[in-house]
């Protein structure tokens, strides 16, 4: 089963033109599949293929040269987390990829400097840093946008975001899901889970196997049209609406058997506050968590998917 027919693209222009429509636009989207698709994004698809082809030069590096750039006890903020670390919270086998992490690039002396560490660039691939690093910046604006959308949806300011997200630990995450072996029986791409952030950008998985948990409870395969963005809630916009806007679980399946040799690529940024901000439900809505901010609540996630 996909998703297909139920999904209707939001232009991100929209977000310029008609705002409310635009915020009607996420809020369906959410209320009905907890995912949105948006066309019209802005992102040049040719900076997405430059990045996607220098993220494949690098994890086809020799292993003991990717693993030059694991930070220890940094719980994989930045440069490589290795093949068979993180499990999705909860589940006891490892998921079966192995991922990049970019962070937000401050300048010297910045107060969150302590908690959001400089970036690691890998020297044998020189157009990985302009490539990637355009790509962050990019995906930084366009969350922006859709920002605004989701802000009038909730029936706040549209610039209510800006200030939470300024200078925000935000992430973006270059996955690589190598062939799966016939052995590996138990174990999946990327377990059942939601994302700990606020909103996550997917830019088009070239290979199918994402999937997501419908309210129905059934599994759906997500079939976005090529080029487009999708976006989903993550744990901490949940916090912050008191549940009126759930996150979304999801998970990578293994391909099917004739596809198993077939590596799979994808590139989610995970957008998130200010590490100094403090999550609380917005007055006036459900109240189901206790205040508190994003740096601490990272940390806890952090622990619970073994990366710390
Ligand atoms: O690979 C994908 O399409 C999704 C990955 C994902 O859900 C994640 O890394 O949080
Ligand atoms: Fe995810």
């Amino acid at each position: 089963m996909t998703l297909s027919a139920d999904i209707k693209p939001i232009p991100l222009s929209l977000v310029d033109t008609d705002l409310a429509a635009a915020a009607a636009g996420f809020g369906d989207a959410f209320a009905r599949t907890g995912f949105a698709v948006v066309s019209d994004h802005g992102i040049d698809q040719g900076l997405i293929d430059r990045a996607n082809a220098a993220t494949k030069a690098f994890f086809a590096l020799p292993e003991d040269v990717k693993r030059a750039y694991v930070v220890p006890g940094g719980g994989g903020q930045r440069g490589l987390t290795p093949f068979g670390i993180e499990a999705a919270k909860g589940h006891a086998k490892a998921d079966l990829k192995e991922f990049w992490h970019v962070g937000r690039e401050l300048p010297a002396g910045h107060p969150y400097a302590d908690v959001m560490p400089p970036n690691l660039w890998p020297a044998e691939v020189p157009e990985f840093r302009p490539s990637v690093w355009a790509l962050f910046d990019a995906l930084d604006q366009a969350g922006a946008k859709m920002l605004r959308a989701i802000a009038v949806h909730l029936g706040l300011a549209p610039d209510f975001f800006v200030d939470p997200v300024r200078d925000g630990n935000s992430i973006l995450r270059l996955l690589h899901y190598p062939p799966v072996p016939p052995e590996t029986a138990g174990a999946i791409r990327a377990g059942a889970h939601e994302d700990i952030n606020v909103i996550t950008l997917l830019l088009g998985a070239e290979e199918a196997g994402l999937q997501l948990l419908g309210k129905d409870g059934q599994w759906r395969f997500i079939d976005a049209p090529p080029g487009s963005l999708v976006c989903n809630v993550g744990d901490m916009l949940q916090r912050l609406t008191g549940h009126r806007l759930p996150s979304t679980t999801h998970r990578v399946v293994n391909p099917a058997p004739e596809r198993m040799g077939v590596p799979r690529y994808s590139t989610p940024f995970f957008l998130h506050f200010r590490p100094d901000y403090l999550i609380e439900a917005l007055p006036g809505g459900p109240q189901e968590e206790l205040a508190i901010t994003a740096n601490d609540y990272l940390m806890e996630r952090l622990r619970d998917i073994k990366l710390l």
